[in-house]
């Protein structure tokens, strides 16, 4: 039996934070010892996010997987493809995108064939994803494509003890309405109480938001609590599942503070990131959940208005790496 995961660790886009960050999680003994982590990417990519930080980071390098023979070092497999004369710090690069679509396709198929315990990833960049080739709405459909998965799948955040997923998510705002749906809506709070189940919560407490300004207020404001949200909240009370709502979104957050729930259930993208990030701003993890491979990063992005200024904060990228840890078992 293996004492420490073996974990993939991507540089993320270039031109953002992602190198910098890698770098300076990987200075700390704690996060080290975690696991054996293999950092995927380019050599001078890595290097370059060194130099930002300011520090250097012993590391083997190897071919491939196969040549790991200790659980207590970091190895780079360098992919060499990306030279940082082709793009600049802080600048959106297409040469990047693509690169970082090859390193994520690389690390995630060492990953299903079990080779990985678990991939954490360093801050990706959406539209130069999409430009650099890889044409899905966001990398959590770029995920489950690579690894033949359907449905059943959406993206969770945690922040300390609290976990949180969402209806809609990379979508435009004017699509939201027409998603949320009784189907989709019941759909979601299933998943929510499988995920914390499956991460140990004993009948976790899962409060669902509204849609519209003060919950709809009775159908004058809007009828999707009416129609979809609450029918669906009743059939998952009825399948046993302890979950309230819809309660207005602009003061969840103050009643996530009074009352203790395990996971709040958002109806579109910034109507929970922006309380969580509030929350813990350098503590936000993001997990493709629903997926055969655990896979985390960061929950805030590329940063390219900081990049290469070596001020970026490691901590959220460090709680991805240990809660990868804990998801693949160890
Ligand atoms: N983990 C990931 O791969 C994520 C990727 N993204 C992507 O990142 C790109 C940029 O997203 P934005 O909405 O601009 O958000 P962002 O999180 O990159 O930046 C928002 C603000 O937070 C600051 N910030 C972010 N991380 C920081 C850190 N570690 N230390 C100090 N300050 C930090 C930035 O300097 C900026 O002022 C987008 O393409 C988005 O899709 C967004 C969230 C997560
Ligand atoms: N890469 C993960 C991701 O994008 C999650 O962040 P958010 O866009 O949902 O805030």
């Amino acid at each position: 039996m293996k004492k420490k995961p073996v974990m993939g660790l991507t540089l993320g886009d270039a031109t953002g934070i992602g190198s910098e960050l890698v770098a300076k999680t990987l200075q700390s003994a704690e996060i080290r010892q975690l696991a054996t982590w293999v950092v995927v990417g380019d050599e001078r990519v890595f290097q370059q996010g060194q130099s930002v930080a300011g520090l250097s980071v012993p590391y083997q390098k190897i071919a491939n997987i196969e040549e790991i023979d200790s659980e207590d070092k970091v190895y780079l497999i360098d992919l060499h493809n990306l030279s940082p004369d082709t793009y600049s710090l802080g600048q959106l690069s297409e040469d990047s995108g693509q690169a970082t679509g090859e390193t994520l396709t690389y690390v995630l198929k060492l990953a299903q064939q079990k080779k990985l315990d678990g991939v954490v990833y360093a801050p990706i960049n959406k539209e130069a994803l999409h430009r650099g080739g890889f044409h899905f709405q966001d990398e959590l459909h770029f995920f489950a494509s690579l690894l033949n998965c359907k449905e059943g799948f959406s993206e969770i955040n945690v922040m300390g003890d609290l976990w949180f997923t969402r209806i809609t998510s990379h979508v435009p705002l004017k699509q939201v309405s027409s998603l949320v749906t009784k189907e989709r809506v019941a759909r979601i709070i299933r998943f929510a109480q499988d995920t914390l189940t499956s991460v140990g919560f004993d009948n976790p407490k899962i409060v669902v938001a509204a849609l519209n300004p003060h919950a709809g207020d009775g159908g004058l404001l809007g009828t999707e609590e009416i129609d979809e949200i609450r029918p669906a909240i009743v059939s998952a009370q009825e399948q046993g599942i302890n979950v309230e709502g819809p309660y207005p979104a602009d003061t969840i957050f103050l009643r996530l503070k009074t009352k203790p729930f395990d996971c709040l259930v958002s109806m579109y993208h910034d109507q929970a990131q922006t309380g969580m990030k509030l929350l813990g701003f350098n503590k936000g993890i993001t997990v493709s959940g629903g997926l055969p491979v655990v896979i985390t990063t960061p929950a805030h992005g590329t940063a390219f208005d900081i990049a290469g200024q070596g001020i970026s904060d490691p901590g959220a990228t460090e709680q991805a790496m240990k809660l990868a840890v804990r998801l693949a078992g160890f």
